[in-house]
């Protein structure tokens, strides 16, 4: 090889230097254009969330089968866009969402109206005609105090003490579609205004629909027992020991439901009643079955009701933190839920009140006494006597109503909430709520 000359080797090294500038440029345009780029699937991305809350999506406009006009009804419909026009609004015993009970069931003579709008219906009460013959009613409703629209995939229930799950595996207030739905006891029906109880509503709760509560559709384990009513002459029936298993399941399935006690609802009548409360012929079991049941009611009326193992053809308790076990057999023959709901990490608590309070509780008028001597005396406008706030006032206390925040780092602090006409005021100790104080709310008594 020639010996390079002093020139060669000048030109050389320029030519270096120049190429690593261009380097330098390529890789500084190469960033240049990433960051383009992402900005750019940033702002389409924003623009197609913003067009798809329109309901203007292209993809969707393009599925639209009739292509009626992309701004009719029917095209915000079919691309699951519509306006909701609330039916009416509750006026309940719950003023704010401190202290309103989780879940319907918690606290039992919780009351509310709902009168349907003449907006809606030119006359609301026709609308409600037949449904009178309902026990109880599903309510769809706004969460419309849910301050700010923020939600997360994952959220902490408060009987969770913390833990995070699957928002779609709770009945989280903060979802996308701000949506509740409340199973509440139907009482009665006064023209356009329905009468509730068993409700987890706070005065004007927006309700977007009513629909009546029917187990037959509603509810998984009655749908077993209408499917095994011919048991005595169905030749398509399974076998007789796993039939009596199937529907024995059922009857786990209403005491969990229910949270009776497992005595009275493994009773016989309370066994009849339920299908014949619903319509259903009652259940008979063939004689021979008859024995076997009665051994298998033994089994699962002890302790350990919720741990005997699949091989005996009953549910497994579901530990916390631990998913539900499948059914051992057939798919339907029984729901399963979630471990943590029937024995959540926050354990339900003792509520007392002291003497003070109880007599202020007992100050309180029932809704349906009046009387110019007793006008001074505070009353309530949903609740029918001091007893059954003092029931309602268990229901709400007994679930441990703080947040998890409240809980655990400032669980001596007073709690305050207000039950129909009443400010409560309590504190919380290892194990039990103390009603401190039970007074009424100024503004009801100005009003009544
Ligand atoms: C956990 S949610 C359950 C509601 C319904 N049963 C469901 O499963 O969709 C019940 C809680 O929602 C809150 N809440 C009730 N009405 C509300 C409303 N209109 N807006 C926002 N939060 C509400 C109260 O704090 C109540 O304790």
């Amino acid at each position: 090889m020639s010996p390079r000359c002093d020139c060669c080797c000048e030109h050389i090294q320029k030519l270096n230097q120049q190429v690593s500038v261009m380097r330098k440029e390529i890789k500084n345009l190469r960033q240049m254009l990433d960051s383009a780029v992402r900005a750019h699937r940033k702002q389409m991305t924003s623009v197609q969330a913003a067009v798809s809350k329109m309901g203007l999506s292209e993809d969707k406009r393009d599925q639209t089968p009739s292509s009626p006009s992309s701004s009719s009804p029917q095209a915000a419909l079919e691309q699951g866009n519509i306006q909701t026009v609330p039916i009416g609004y509750i006026s309940s015993c719950f003023s704010v969402k401190n202290g309103t009970p989780r879940q319907p069931t918690i606290c039992g003579p919780s009351r509310a109206e709902l009168r349907i709008q003449q907006s809606v219906f030119n006359n609301p009460d026709h609308a409600l005609v037949g449904l009178e013959q309902y026990s109880h009613v599903w309510i769809i409703f706004l969460f419309h105090k849910n301050g700010h629209l923020s939600y997360k995939a994952k959220v902490k229930p408060p009987r969770l003490n913390g833990q995070r799950v699957g928002v779609y595996s709770t009945r989280s207030p903060h979802r996308p579609n701000a949506l509740g739905l409340t199973l509440a006891k139907l009482d009665k029906i006064e023209g356009d205004t329905i009468h509730l109880s068993d409700i987890d509503m706070i005065a004007g709760t927006p309700v977007l629909d009513i629909k009546p509560y029917i187990p037959e559709y509603d509810s998984p384990d009655t749908r077993m027992s209408m499917d095994s009513e011919p048991h005595g002459s169905n030749t398509d029936q399974p076998n007789s020991a796993s039939a009596l298993l199937n529907e024995e399941t059922n009857v786990i399935i209403k005491d969990e439901r229910t949270e009776e006690g497992v005595e009275s609802v493994l009773s016989e009548d309370k066994f009849e009643t339920d299908h014949s409360s619903s319509g259903n012929a009652p259940f008979s079991l063939p004689n021979d079955l008859r024995s076997v049941l009665e051994e298998v009611k033994t089994f699962v009326t002890q302790d350990n009701i919720y741990q005997v193992s699949c091989e005996s053809g009953y549910q497994v308790s579901d530990p916390p933190k631990t998913g539900p076990e499948r059914p051992c057999y057939g798919e339907e023959a029984y729901t399963t839920i979630a471990g943590w709901i029937r024995e959540a990490p926050v354990a339900s608590l003792d509520v007392r009140f002291t003497p003070h309070a109880e007599r202020q509780l007992a100050e309180f008028l029932p809704t349906h006494l009046s009387g110019p001597s007793e006008s001074d005396r505070p009353r309530f406008k949903f609740l029918r006597s001091p007893e059954e706030a003092a029931a309602a006032i268990r229901g709400v206390l007994s679930a441990d109503p703080r947040s998890v925040y409240r809980r655990t780092r400032c669980g001596d602090r007073l709690f305050f909430f207000t039950l129909d006409t009443a400010d409560i005021t309590c504190w919380f100790g290892q194990g039990f709520a103390e009603v401190l104080q039970v007074r009424p709310v100024e503004r009801h008594i100005a009003s009544v």
